[in-house]
């Protein structure tokens, strides 16, 4: 039984006796390369002392066991285990067992290089040892052929193989003595077995082993020292440490770090480039040939010097050594940190390098010097975020929240603050403000004078106007040797045409022709805008008419000259000097009563005076002297514009500088566009318009105004900017409608209370849109007015049905129809479809509509009045009346009323009319009679008046 044993607690049964244990176990973790780790069990068992005759310890520390053959490493003896003091505390053997096990590890790392170099030594022994064989053997062969009889020769000597001389060189790294066994640990006790007698054999095994020569030659060589048993019955171990001076040597000493010697490493020899010895590779047992593969290489040279003694007492560092050894192995090499860095601190990599220059290069690796501080114009919206603010004033944004707190103002850098604020901190941080608002994103309009030499004669846009019917269409179809009356539905111009004739001279002039009817006076008014001279239009039979006056107002409004053709001259009825004499009622003097305005007399119909207009036009143009640039960005006005069922959005502009081309980018309004194609007044393809050119324009976003500015701008993203700001505004105008002030908030509850006539309008083009709309707006009443749901250009869609089976409102096309869904979707919800295409019965049928919707209209006509004399009392009835009927007649199926001041205090019905007891239907003027009323109406006083009337209902007309 081991002692291991007797110390275990057994159940039950007592202790034994007197005895003190003689194990003292601890656990001890061991770290390895690439963190590993390992916690192993280790025993001490310490020497017992029995009596004084105990010279000799009972137990021996273990002795070496025979090692097997195949364990070479451990045939080395144990290491012995060396007394451990019986006072040690529990954290001095803690520590004693680290250091211990440190040793060992250290111990047996020595022991595998140890091994590993004799091994490398004796590969160059045999190496060495082959070579001279080799030269031997050829000296003896030469010596041979030299020779005339050749001698036998003896077989070469066994001294002389390599084989036999490898345990001699295998004593040489046995030099230094080392206390522990390169097996790392031992938690088991070996039994203490007899030595056996040494045989003679035995050594020389061990030594085979030891070394690593592979012959396993019996040959008797001297053992090494290190690795000689002890025999039995010996105490100690093989003593491997030096005793300590000054210590009892019986006494064990404490373990400490043997001097190591290290060997000599010899050169890294060249390896040769044939292989070891066949027979020494076969026969090397396997365990020595594992140590040596460890063991490391011997090509790198050591930077440590050999010989040189570890430190007694350095800690067992092993970071250090994976230092050093790093560094030997990097050692030969050549790194970028090497190049750069011959003394070995670490290096700046080469980016930190380039860096480093490159911001040296920008002027901030050196000391700044102190700046001198900018004075930016700093653009302030009308609302801007702190933030936003400090970037466009290049200042730190903490430094303006500080500034606007120190002015009381608690802000945060995302907060906003108005223009006013933004003011101060500009002002405050030395900048200058420059104040914009959103409406600068919006095009400026152009008002910039052309230079004069880049301007160019350009054809004279003249504009057709007049009462409706007066003969404009057919005068400009005479001009143009067109017909276009013909084409006009009910004979009547209900959008503005623009036209361009080349005269005989090949001169051209530009005619636009204008709606008569005055629904269409925006028209009328756009026309007199953009013209250069208008031509009012007077039928010498009709004389002026409204229209006639509106035109000529119109004309005085634009400051635009004037040239009366009086037309229809061949009608019999035609009297030209009437007009002439009617204009001077309006301020328009002709040149035949003494004034400046041209005149003449013409007949659309006959072709009388044509030409004379024509030279009038002419000779008008001359005096103004039209001229324009042709050579930059064009603009120009929209006269109409449509929804083309094939073509999209179509503008008719009128160029009014600068030449428009196709591929030129714009905004037109609300709307952007790229000119897709531009088609003239006889629909023929063009590639560019030149000033005063009326031209359709293709490639709007959507549908403009009529009377909208048209301007090419630079580039697409600028175009659509403008357009989606512009947008923006018009949705802002129609969200927004609050009273301003009381008295048209008075006037918009008095409008609310009026009934609401809804309705959609869907027309050709934007003009008759806004002519209609206008004219339906006008209809309006206290009682009712339209509301418009919405306008719009182009055919009738199902949305537009959708919206009007909302309201349950009628939808009016004009010269458009509903498509198919439209009708399906219109049919199915009952909404009226109506189509026209004359404004004027659209106008008289809403008209009617919004009568009828009303209803019929009360009037009421007072029959009779009389004034109240006396009031008696009627009993039950309350109180009767006794009058005098001053006018007409009282009737007493008729309405009553009571006035006191022209204040009614009571209206219904007479309940007895009665003369002098008797009841009666009526009494006529100047009679009198006593009256009671149906409601016991009681509040009656003499000096009252009593009315009866009539209530006549009548059909509502607007
Ligand atoms: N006898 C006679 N009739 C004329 C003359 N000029 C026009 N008319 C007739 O007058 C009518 C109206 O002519 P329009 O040219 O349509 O008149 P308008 O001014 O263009 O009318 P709106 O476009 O509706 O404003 C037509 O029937 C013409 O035939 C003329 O010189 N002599």
């Amino acid at each position: 039984m081991s002692e291991t044993d007797n110390d275990k607690p057994k159940l039950g049964m007592r202790q034994p006796l007197g005895l003190k244990r003689t194990v003292e176990t601890g656990k001890v973790k061991q770290s390895f390369s690439h963190g590993r780790s390992n916690t192993v069990i280790v025993e001490t068992k310490r020497r017992r002392v029995l009596g004084p005759q105990g010279g000799a310890p009972e137990t021996a520390a273990p002795a070496p066991t025979p090692a097997p053959a195949t364990a070479a490493p451990a045939a080395a003896p144990v290491a012995p285990s060396r007394p451990v003091p019986s006072n040690e505390t529990a954290q001095e053997r803690q520590a004693r067992l680290l250091r211990e096990a440190e040793e060992q590890r250290l111990a047996m790392q020595e022991e595998a290089r140890r091994r590993a170099d004799a091994e490398r030594q004796q590969r160059a022994e045999d190496d060495r040892a082959r070579a001279e064989e080799r030269a031997r053997a050829e000296a003896e062969a030469a010596a041979a052929a030299a020779a005339p009889a050749p001698e036998p020769t003896p077989a070469p000597a066994p001294a002389s193989n390599p084989v036999a001389e490898a345990p001699v060189q295998a004593e040489a790294p046995a030099a230094p003595t080392i206390s522990v066994q390169p097996r790392p640990f031992r938690p088991v006790e070996r039994p203490v077995i007899p030595a056996p007698e040494p045989k003679a054999e035995e050594p020389a095994k061990e030594s085979a082993v030891e070394a690593p020569a592979p012959a396993p030659a019996p040959t008797p060589a001297p053992a090494p020292v290190a690795a000689k048993p002890a025999p039995a019955p010996a105490p100690a171990p093989v003593v491997t440490t030096p005793p300590i001076l000054g210590r009892d040597p019986s006494m064990p000493a404490p373990r400490r770090f043997s001097p190591v010697q290290r060997p000599e490493i010899p050169k890294p020899a060249p390896k040769p480039a044939a292989a070891p010895a066949p027979a020494a590779t076969a026969s090397t047992p396997s365990a020595p040939s594992n140590n040596a593969a460890s063991a490391p290489s011997g090509g790198a040279p050591r930077s440590m010097p050999s010989g040189q003694p570890t430190p007694r007492n350095a800690p067992p560092g092993r970071p250090q050594q994976r230092d050093r050894k790093g560094d030997e192995r990097r050692g030969g090499k050549l790194t970028v940190t090497r190049a750069l860095n011959e003394d070995g601190a670490r290096a700046r990599s080469l980016a930190a390098l380039k860096r480093a220059r490159e911001k040296e290069k920008r002027g901030f690796g050196g000391p700044r010097e102190p700046q001198i501080k900018q004075v930016r114009d700093v653009q302030v919206p009308e609302a801007i975020t702190v933030q936003e603010l400090a970037n466009r004033m290049a200042e730190k944004g903490a430094d303006l929240v500080k500034a606007l707190f120190k002015m009381g103002m608690p802000v945060t850098m995302t907060q906003t603050i108005d223009q006013d604020t933004a003011e101060l901190l500009v002002t405050e941080f030395g900048h200058n403000i420059v104040r914009v608002s959103d409406s600068d994103i919006d095009l400026a309009l152009d008002t910039t004078e052309d230079a004069v030499e880049s301007l160019r004669p350009r054809p004279p846009v003249v504009t057709i106007m007049g009462h409706v019917d007066h003969g404009k269409t057919s005068l400009l179809d005479a001009l143009r040797g067109t017909d276009v009356v013909r084409g006009e539905a009910g004979g009547i111009t209900q959008h503005i045409g623009a036209y361009q004739v080349t005269l005989k001279d090949k001169s051209k002039v530009t005619f636009l022709d204008t709606p008569g009817h005055e629904a269409f006076t925006q028209m009328r008014a756009r026309g007199a805008d953009v013209t250069d001279i208008v031509v009012l239009v007077v039928a010498a039979d009709d004389g002026l008419m409204p229209q006639t006056i509106e035109a000529i107002n119109h004309t005085k409004a634009a400051g635009k000259p004037m040239i009366v053709a009086i037309n229809k001259i061949d009608k019999h009825d035609a009297n030209a000097q009437r007009v002439r004499e009617r204009l001077l009622e309006h301020d328009v003097q002709v040149e035949d009563m003494g004034g400046e305005t041209q005149d003449v007399e013409v007949s659309a119909l006959k072709k009388i005076g044509l030409d004379t207009l024509i030279e009038k036009i002419q000779l008008q143009a001359e005096l103004l002297e039209l001229t324009a640039n042709p050579d930059r960005a064009a603009e120009g006005s929209v006269v109409e514009a449509k929804l083309d069922k094939g073509r999209g959005p179509v503008a008719t502009v009128l160029v009014t500088r600068g030449t428009l081309k196709v591929g030129d980018v714009f905004v037109v309004g609300a709307e952007s566009g790229k000119v897709r194609a531009l088609v003239d007044d006889k629909g023929r393809q063009v590639k560019e318009a030149g000033p005063a050119m009326p031209v359709e324009v293709l490639g709007l976003s959507g549908v403009p105004q009529a009377g909208d500015l048209l301007q090419v701008v630079e580039n697409e993203a600028r175009a659509r900017e403008v357009a989606e700001y512009r947008q923006s505004v018009l949705l802002q105008k129609r969200t927004t409608s609050a009273p301003a002030s009381l008295e048209s908030m008075f006037s918009a509850l008095k409008a609310n209370q009026a009934k609401e006539y809804p309705l959609v309008v869907k027309a050709d083009t934007q003009g008759t849109v806004e002519a209609i709309v206008a004219s339906i707006n006008k209809i309006a009443s206290d009682l009712i007015k339209a509301r418009i749901l919405h306008s719009g250009v182009g055919g009738i869609t199902e949305s537009d049905v959708t919206l009007a089976a909302a309201s349950g409102a009628p939808i009016i096309g004009f010269n458009v129809r509903a498509n198919a869904k439209a009708r399906e979707i219109a049919e199915r919800n009952k909404v009226a479809l109506k189509y026209y295409d004359v404004i004027y019965d659209l106008i008289d049928e809403i008209r009617a509509g919004m009568a009828g919707e009303l209803g019929p209209e009360a009037f009421e006509t007072v029959v009779g009045r009389a004034e109240i004399r006396e009031v008696f009392s009627a009993g039950k009835i309350g109180k009767a009346a006794g009058l005098l009927v001053t006018e007409g007649v009282i009737r007493k199926a008729l309405k009553a009323r009571i006035t006191r001041n022209d204040v009614i205090i009571y209206q219904g019905e007479i309940n007895s009319l009665r003369r002098f007891k008797d009841d009666v239907a009526e009494v006529r003027a100047g009679l009198e009679c006593g009256v009671t009323f149906t409601q016991n109406f009681t509040d009656i006083k003499p000096g009252d008046y009593l009315e009866t009337f009539e209530v006549e209902l009548r059909e509502r007309s607007l």
